[in-house]
């Protein structure tokens, strides 16, 4: 696994930002002693202090002492957090070359420009993302696009960390928001599915643990055979229901359900959301 040199710093130490953060150290990209964490209640960091990063409760230290600075805080604060930073920042000649990284859901790459315009009057390197949780665990799933600023070089860097952390992936900007109600969100629905699923198997008998176990290794086995196959997963069904059998009599049942149209609404709605939290 290729090694970055860089500094790593985290503005905002909570879910989305662990995710990223401890799934670097764990793949062996950067060591913990890179990383560099802030956060207003710095006994909320424990588990990055466990991971062996560098904890703080200055968030202009680590956008001092960092070259690729994370910034994970909820949309809504993220005006606070520049006005605090804006007001305690020390210009340096490093500024220049900072890549400021946002993961924060419907914020547009000219409202993070305009936002952070105080760091470097000739223009920062911004880059926007949408990752997933499931970074965690090396199977996230990450769009990203950058401003005018940012290089092939500073991308390729971006997509080496993302990509070892799972799918990465450069769109164009406008499809972020709809990647955000696919993958951003979507291991919330898929977690809702999945224990669904698992009750369904606790209705009918198998133990709650066993059954929780099946479901999760159901999807993982589904997910895995439509992206190695390439089949459709409407085919991929067929494969499994056999005329006359139980699992037709299962789908007809989610059909009844509107399962289908539950999830679609579902995606369409928290698009709108993310776009609307990028205006607060
Ligand atoms: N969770 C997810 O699945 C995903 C989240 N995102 C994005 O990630 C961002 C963070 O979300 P998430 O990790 O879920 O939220 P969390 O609440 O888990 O994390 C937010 C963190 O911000 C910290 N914080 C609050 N105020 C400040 C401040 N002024 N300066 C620095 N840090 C501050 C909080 O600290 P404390 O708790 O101590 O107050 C908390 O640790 C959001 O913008 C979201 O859109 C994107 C993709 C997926
Ligand atoms: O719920 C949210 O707003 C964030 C963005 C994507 C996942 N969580």
């Amino acid at each position: 696994m290729a090694k970055l040199d860089e500094r790593i710093g985290f503005i905002g130490g909570g879910n989305m930002a662990f995710a990223i953060g401890s799934g670097l150290v764990s793949c062996g990209i950067v060591k913990p002693s890179q990383v560099l964490v802030s956060g207003p209640h710095i006994e909320n960091l424990a588990r990055w202090r466990e991971l062996g990063a560098v904890t703080t409760d200055e968030n202009c230290e680590v956008l001092e002492h960092t070259d690729i600075v994370f910034i994970c805080v909820k949309p809504h604060i993220l005006g606070p957090c520049v006005a605090q930073l804006k007001y305690k920042h020390v210009p340096s000649a490093k500024d220049a070359s900072k890549l400021i990284v946002s993961v924060l859901a419907g914020t547009t790459l000219k409202t993070l420009e305009e936002k952070f315009d105080f760091i470097e009057s000739s223009g920062l390197k911004v880059i926007r993302t949408m990752p997933n949780t499931s970074m965690q665990v090396g199977e996230g799933c990450t769009v990203y696009t950058g401003n005018s600023r940012v290089t092939h070089q500073d991308l390729e860097k971006v997509h080496l960390m993302l990509n070892a952390l799972g799918l990465a992936q450069q769109v164009p900007e406008h499809m972020i928001d709809a990647v955000t109600g696919v993958a951003g969100c979507g291991p919330a629905f898929v977690y809702t599915i999945i224990e669904a699923l698992a009750d369904g198997g606790v209705k009918q008998g198998v133990p709650r643990a066993m059954a929780l176990q099946f479901a999760a290794q159901t999807l993982l086995g589904a997910a895995k055979t439509v992206l190695i196959t390439g089949k459709h997963p409407a085919v991929l069904r067929d494969e499994v229901c056999s005329p006359g059998g139980s699992t037709i009599v299962g789908v007809h049942e989610l059909e009844k359900g509107n399962l289908r149209a539950t999830l679609i609404n579902a995606v369409e709605k928290a698009t709108q959301r993310s776009a609307e939290l990028g205006k607060k």
